[in-house]
């Protein structure tokens, strides 16, 4: 933290119909007019989990009950500099109406529009919109059932955002698993990136792209315009910030603990990855030794959540263990 950067408590408040409670700054404040989501200056002597259970009282009438990080973002307004600490709230009690006589709202998640609300948001508004688990396939190099029938079964567990990685694979075969693959996603509400070029992702229907590290580096600009998810590889900090300044929707961090695909690669762990979020402005998934077990730890660490692949392809149930994300 910067010495002037103003550090602020941020409630993303969701309640069990995945809506989100939003409120109207006034008019006459900094970004006045634009929505925000609860939330205030950290004042001294508090820390941040303190500052949050006062600004939600406050201006909301609201007492938390559960919450844990999301996200952290610096951002640097033309007035000062902000930390947003952003944590969200899934348990609470009180009966919340805006105290400081502010316009507040429930908006369902998918409805939230980067454009109602201050610049820094944007970031914050795709991790709400993000899974807690991004699922990466494995790198399948010959029959496809057995994969396509586990991703079905971790598909009907919860996973919403599945990778599809298969690089030992012909492109005529590669297409035809993504296209099964994509129809599969679509009718459990979840979406698919290719880990292939741009222009397999338009030809297969799917969600989006992920880079490889050395891919990214090779862009100036987002592949794929705002309709399509661009994610990406990173396992250093000019690789992070390359990411964000194509303005990715999410990046993938790794190795974060030792893993039997890359056992060559030396892991960042934990402090690795908090060191690398802290560089991040958009969402930040850990993979490398994933655990559904690992969440906490990971969210600690400023990541949206973990991404996996040996401990759910190479589990007796793979729904199961999603189901251990999802819970
Ligand atoms: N609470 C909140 N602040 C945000 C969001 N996004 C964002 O850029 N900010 C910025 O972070 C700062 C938060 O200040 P605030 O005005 O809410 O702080 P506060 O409640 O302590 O105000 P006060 O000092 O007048 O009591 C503002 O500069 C605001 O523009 C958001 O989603 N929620
Ligand atoms: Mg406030």
């Amino acid at each position: 933290m910067t010495s002037n950067e103003l550090h602020i408590a941020v409630g993303v408040i969701v309640n069990e119909r995945g809506d989100v409670l939003i409120a109207q700054r006034p008019s006459d404040r900094h970004q006045g007019g634009l929505w925000e989501f609860p939330g205030g200056k950290v004042e001294a002597g508090e820390n941040v989990r303190e500052a949050l259970a006062r600004e939600l009282d406050e201006e909301l009438n609201l007492a938390i009950d559960r919450a844990r990080p999301l996200i952290r973002i610096h951002h640097d307004y033309p007035e000062y500099p902000v930390l947003l600490d952003v944590w969200r709230i899934d348990r609470w009690h009180g009966e919340p109406f805006g105290r400081e006589g502010q316009p507040i709202k429930w908006q369902p998640i998918e409805h939230l529009d980067v454009s109602a609300f201050p610049a820094a948001n944007r970031a914050i508004i795709h991790a709400v919109q993000l899974p807690a688990h991004y699922l990466i396939s494995p790198d399948i190099a010959g029959d496809h059932r057995v994969f396509l029938e586990q991703a079905e079964a971790c598909l009907r567990a919860g996973t919403r955002l599945l990778q599809l990685r298969c690089r030992r694979l012909s492109a005529i075969d590669f297409r035809e698993l993504a296209t099964a693959t994509r129809a599969l996603c679509h009718h459990y509400g979840a979406e698919l990136l290719l880990n292939a070029s741009p222009g397999e992702v338009l030809s297969c229907g799917a969600d989006g792209v992920h880079l490889p590290s050395a891919r990214l580096l090779q862009m100036n600009e987002r592949p794929l315009g705002s309709d399509y998810m661009v994610a990406a590889s990173c396992h250093n900090r000019m690789e992070v910030e390359h990411a964000c300044r194509l303005g990715l929707d999410f990046i993938v961090v790794s190795p974060v603990q030792p893993t039997s695909s890359h056992p060559e690669a030396t892991p960042l762990g934990w402090d690795g990855l908090r060191w690398l979020s802290e560089c991040a402005t958009i969402p930040v998934y850990a993979l490398g030794g994933m655990q559904p077990q690992h969440l906490p730890q990971a969210w600690d660490g400023g990541a949206q959540g973990v991404a996996m692949l040996s401990a759910v392809w190479q589990a007796a149930d793979p729904g199961a263990v999603v189901r251990d994300c999802t819970g």
